[in-house]
């Protein structure tokens, strides 16, 4: 049995990440989500250690300290981090792995598991992004602005990814994922035992 695929989703805030990835693995249960931890305030409706692990920046610092993060980063004034346990354990016993973080995370994890596969997540346009985060309604003013603002900067990193995806219509971006893991899961790289067996 070969390595399971390590799956990056990147994108600004307010993309649509969250709905784009909850369809996916609510679509193909053998997709494990990987839990981050975060010192963000939950949102209404988020639970604890299913949407975050959420912590105090005290406990986030002593886990760094103590290396339990595969990466990390500090995003719109908070910390957010996934942690190592069962991720690399998972995808080498086979499971596929998703990892929904923010860019600098996505490119410390490239650094060290170039084999992992990297899909940043595109808006239709810049004003339906805006849209879209004031429409989700948890944020407040000034941390829409910081998210729209950061926004362009983010985008500019979408050629460090192996690809880009435009969430016009939900089950459209989804299945373009599908596809993604669908041709990865046919190269020939990964399917070297499988040749040699024929
Ligand atoms: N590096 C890193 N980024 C993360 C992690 N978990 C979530 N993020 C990213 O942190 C950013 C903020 O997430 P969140 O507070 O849920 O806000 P949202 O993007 O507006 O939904 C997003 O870009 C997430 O992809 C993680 O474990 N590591
Ligand atoms: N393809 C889409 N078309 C219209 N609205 C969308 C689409 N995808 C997501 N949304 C909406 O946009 C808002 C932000 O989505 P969310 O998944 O929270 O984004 P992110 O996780 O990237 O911050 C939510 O209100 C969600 O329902």
């Amino acid at each position: 049995m070969g390595n399971g695929l390590l799956i990056v989703i990147s994108g600004p805030s307010g993309v649509g990440k969250g709905t784009v990835c909850r369809y996916l693995l609510d679509k193909n249960k053998e997709i494990s989500l990987s839990v981050s931890s975060t010192t963000r305030a939950p949102r209404i409706g988020e639970i604890d250690k299913v949407s975050y692990f959420f912590t105090d920046k005290e406990q986030f610092e002593k886990m760094i300290n103590n290396e339990e993060f595969l990466e990390y980063a500090y995003v719109h004034g908070n910390y957010y981090g996934t942690p190592k346990k069962n991720v690399l354990e998972k995808v080498e016993k086979g499971q596929d792995v998703l990892l929904e973080i923010d860019i600098q995370g996505a490119l410390q994890v490239k650094e060290f598991y170039p084999d992992g596969v990297f899909i940043f997540i595109l808006p239709p346009t810049m004003e339906e992004l805006k849209k879209r985060i004031v429409n989700r309604g948890t944020e407040t003013e000034a941390a829409i602005e910081e998210r729209f603002k950061t926004a362009y900067k983010e985008i500019e990193y979408v050629f460090k990814y192996d690809y880009a995806i435009l969430n016009d219509e939900i089950e459209l971006a989804v299945k373009r994922i599908e596809s993604i893991i669908e041709a990865e899961k046919c190269k020939v790289k990964r399917q070297i035992e499988i040749i040699k067996d024929i």
